[in-house]
């Protein structure tokens, strides 16, 4: 039996769009924590060119797998004469704002680049990620950070408290891109800085039109606002919604209660991404 090897989930504690980009993209500052609710993923060898898939993402076929694009990504810049089968064991939710594909995809090059002895440096293999998504940097990076740009020029906040959140999925999808290309978006704010956010700014500036357009994420920030949970705000652009709690049992408590079809979870924040110490050369 092939070992397993986690891909947490990130939360975005704040977040604000800065600019709009001529080629379309945002200009952002946010704020990544990972937490300890993650995807497991278990690699197993094939010979050259045999890439494929099970488990996973429920109606993502297996090409456009973010998984699968970054192995035969790193199979062609690394020159690698070797193919893989990954297994996903999917619980982090699809369009959640946890980044969940994104994090699936850094797991496989931080750890393909060990199978395979491709030998590349973090960097490098930031910059792989970066070409698949503007999340997956972050997770090679491997440390709770300040980030600009796309999310690419990443600082680190190695002191940020590890809170107790209590994290809601409301049930619906959020695609990205149709927030980031909704007409009525704001798409120009004052930049923040590191100082702000520490002192309380941690506004999710994508918030107002997610929760127009899916009166689901605004109901869910209202029930856990009812619950008592502190500081509610949506990660990335949503769907899920998350909060301060004093303790893990206060959350397990607040998130047994969540009505169906929604779903909640306990969870802690992480400074340190759980394969840090494996991208390290
Ligand atoms: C909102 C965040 O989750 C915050 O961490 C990320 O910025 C989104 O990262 P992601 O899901 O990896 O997004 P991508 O797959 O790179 O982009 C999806 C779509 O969102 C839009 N997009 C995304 C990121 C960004 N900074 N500006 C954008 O305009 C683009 O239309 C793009 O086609
Ligand atoms: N392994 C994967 N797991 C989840 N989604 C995947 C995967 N591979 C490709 N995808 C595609 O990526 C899309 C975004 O999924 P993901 O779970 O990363 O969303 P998200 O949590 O909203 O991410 P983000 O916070 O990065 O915007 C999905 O709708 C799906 O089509």
């Amino acid at each position: 039996m092939s070992e397993n090897y986690p891909a947490p989930a990130k939360l975005n504690l704040m977040l604000r769009v800065i600019d709009q980009r001529s080629d379309g993209y945002h200009e952002l500052q946010t704020v990544f924590q990972f937490i300890d609710l993650a995807d497991q993923l278990q690699f197993d060898s094939r010979p050259a060119g045999r890439f494929s898939r099970s488990g996973g993402p429920e109606g993502v076929p297996e090409a456009n797998d973010l998984s699968i694009r970054a192995a035969k990504c790193l199979a062609d810049v690394g020159g690698v004469h070797e193919g893989v089968h990954i297994h996903i064991d999917k619980f982090l939710p699809m369009g959640g704002g946890i980044g969940g594909g994104s994090s699936d995809a850094a797991t496989t090059l931080i750890v393909l680049n060990r199978l395979w002895r491709t030998g590349l440096r973090r960097e490098e293999l930031m910059e792989i990620g970066a070409s698949l998504g503007a999340d997956v940097p972050v997770f090679i990076f491997g440390r709770g950070a300040w980030a600009e740009g796309l999310g690419e020029r990443l600082q680190a906040l190695d002191a940020l408290p590890e809170s107790h959140y209590v994290l809601l999925h409301p049930q619906v999808s959020v695609s990205t891109r149709e927030i980031f290309t909704a007409p009525e978006l704001t798409r120009h704010h004052v930049p923040s800085t590191i100082g702000a956010f520490l002192g309380g700014a941690t506004e999710n500036t994508l918030e107002p039109t997610v929760c127009a357009r899916y009166p689901e994420v605004e109901h869910g920030t209202r029930w856990l606002k009812n619950q008592g949970v502190h500081d509610v705000r949506l990660t990335g652009s949503g769907a899920c919604v998350f909060g301060l709690v004093a303790d893990n049992i206060s959350a397990q408590q607040i998130a047994a209660r969540v009505p169906a079809p929604w779903r909640a979870w306990s969870v802690r924040g992480c400074n340190r991404h759980p394969l840090y110490d494996l991208a390290e050369q």
